[in-house]
């Protein structure tokens, strides 16, 4: 519940929030809240210390000093460290503090929270479902009251408040299986895209193929991911063990239908295609309206070459996420709740291609017939295999090095892909903050 407004001046003038690892997100959260009125502490690695000096909150040399002095701690530090740097500052937690963390899959935080914190303090974990430079505004925040009592729970409502986010309560199982796709799974997807045109040695936006709507949204996000630092991906895929089934699911159902494609089975891949439509949207009602559209996605271009005319593609990395959300029994718009941004544009190009009269069936001609996306779809698939094994090995050290070679591929055009990646999320933040009629996103 949050408090009224002279509770939570009175929680302002009493508790002190603490924040271990600042971070992109730990900052962004440390800076809000103090911008907010609340008396703020936070620390990072010890040799950062001199880099905080300009933060208008307080900044201390280590997670221990934080912890003794904060009512609230939150941890924001990498999956990969989460039980190393709980396991080191628990000890010092205040008696009577509350506890979260940030980190994107909940399962080894609670299992460290379980493990190393003392019992008598409380545990309420978050999680902001959008990246650093997003702004907080309307994007749903997951809450997690795992062993809290209401006034601890309380303190944690109040002071995310000012995010202005859109609260959703979970627990930390639920959470952990709905981001497994909402959020690696989807991740997998666009790192696939990357290391496919990689391993094609091609940058699209140089390629005629690549041109039009749906490729920009491809484009822009997949370089958008690979701008960001590895862990953040690596983490929230190796620790969640529902995303190892899902990413699997995902990388069976691009080599399958790639599969029926080269040997011309026509009737199958529609068949199958066509059930996995109708699992998955099938059930909107008749007057749904479209989030994206093509000429929408026009204008978010990389490419210096003018668009002409429509180019065959048979969109494998959208059939195949239909597809094995079908498998999977999963219908996306359930989990619209804990959508990130890039899942809402991954669910909005999807259906635009399954739910525009025709455009399934054209894409799935041109899977069948034209051969000039064969190569590329081959190296879709493989890089989605090659992700998936990756995941699955649970191995930080091979997914830094297969994410690091394709980032640096890539780099030359990050900056820009970057400016029109954020000016293509402004705009669609925007159009999913009108038909939700809930508060639009500012400029961020
Ligand atoms: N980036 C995103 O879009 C989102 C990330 N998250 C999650 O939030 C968490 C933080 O992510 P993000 O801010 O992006 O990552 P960052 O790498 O930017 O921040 C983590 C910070 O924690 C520091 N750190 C590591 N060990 C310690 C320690 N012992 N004491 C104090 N600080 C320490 C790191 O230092 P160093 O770099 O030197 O190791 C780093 O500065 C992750 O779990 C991530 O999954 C959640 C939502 C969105
Ligand atoms: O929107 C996305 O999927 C992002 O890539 C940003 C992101 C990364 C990690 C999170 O835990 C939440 C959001």
């Amino acid at each position: 519940m949050i408090l009224s407004d002279s509770e939570i001046a009175t929680l302002k003038a009493t508790k002190t929030i603490g924040i271990i690892g600042l971070g992109d997100m730990g900052l962004l959260y440390a800076r809000r809240f103090s911008q907010a009125g609340w008396n703020v502490c936070g620390c990072d690695r010890e040799e950062n210390y001199e880099k905080f000096s300009a933060e208008p909150f307080e900044v201390l040399k280590n997670g221990h000093l934080v912890s003794r002095k904060s009512d609230l701690v939150i941890y924001s530090v990498e999956a990969e460290n989460i039980a190393k740097v709980v396991k080191m500052y628990a000890p010092s937690t205040k008696l009577g503090a509350v506890v979260g963390g940030q980190t994107s899959c909940k399962q080894v935080e609670i299992r460290a929270f379980e493990e190393y914190l003392p019992q008598d303090l409380d545990i309420v974990s978050m999680h902001s479902l959008h990246g650093p430079n997003v702004d907080t505004t309307g994007q749903p925040l997951v809450l997690i009251k795992h062993r809290a009592s209401d006034a601890s729970f309380n303190l944690v409502e109040s002071l995310l408040s000012c995010l202005k986010s859109k609260h959703v309560y979970l627990s930390y199982q639920e959470h952990d299986r709905i981001t497994a796709d909402t959020q690696a799974v989807t991740h997998a997807a666009f790192l696939s895209m990357g290391v496919a045109w990689h391993n094609n040695n091609q940058y699209p936006w140089e390629t005629p193929k690549w041109l039009g709507g749906i490729e920009n949204a491809k484009i822009n996000i997949s370089l958008r991911i690979y701008s960001n630092k590895y862990h953040v991906y690596a983490g929230l895929a190796i620790t969640n063990p529902s995303a190892h089934e899902q990413i699997l699911q995902y990388a069976n159902s691009c080599t399958e239908l790639f599969s029926l494609m080269i040997q011309n089975k026509g009737d199958e891949l529609r068949r199958r295609v066509f059930a996995a439509k109708q699992a998955v949207f099938g059930k909107l009602p008749k007057d749904h309206t479209l989030l994206l559209d093509d000429n929408l996605l026009q204008q978010y271009s990389l490419s210096k070459i003018p668009p002409e005319g429509k180019q065959p593609n048979s969109h494998l990395s959208l059939l195949a996420i239909v597809d094995s959300w079908s498998c999977l029994g999963i219908v996306p718009y359930d989990h619209i709740i804990c959508s990130t941004p890039l899942f809402r544009i991954f669910l909005g190009v999807t259906e635009y291609l399954f739910c525009t009269p025709g455009l399934l069936e054209e894409c799935l001609e041109d899977g069948l017939s034209k051969t000039s996306f064969r190569q590329d779809d081959l190296n879709f698939v493989i890089a989605a295999r090659e992700w998936s094994s990756i995941v699955s090995f649970g191995d930080y050290g091979l997914y830094k090095d297969r994410f690091v070679k394709t980032q640096n591929f890539f780099m030359p055009m990050i900056g820009e892909a970057n400016k029109t990646g954020n000016e293509m999320i402004k705009t669609i933040l925007q159009r999913v903050a009108e038909r939700e009629g809930g508060p639009v996103a500012g400029q961020n």
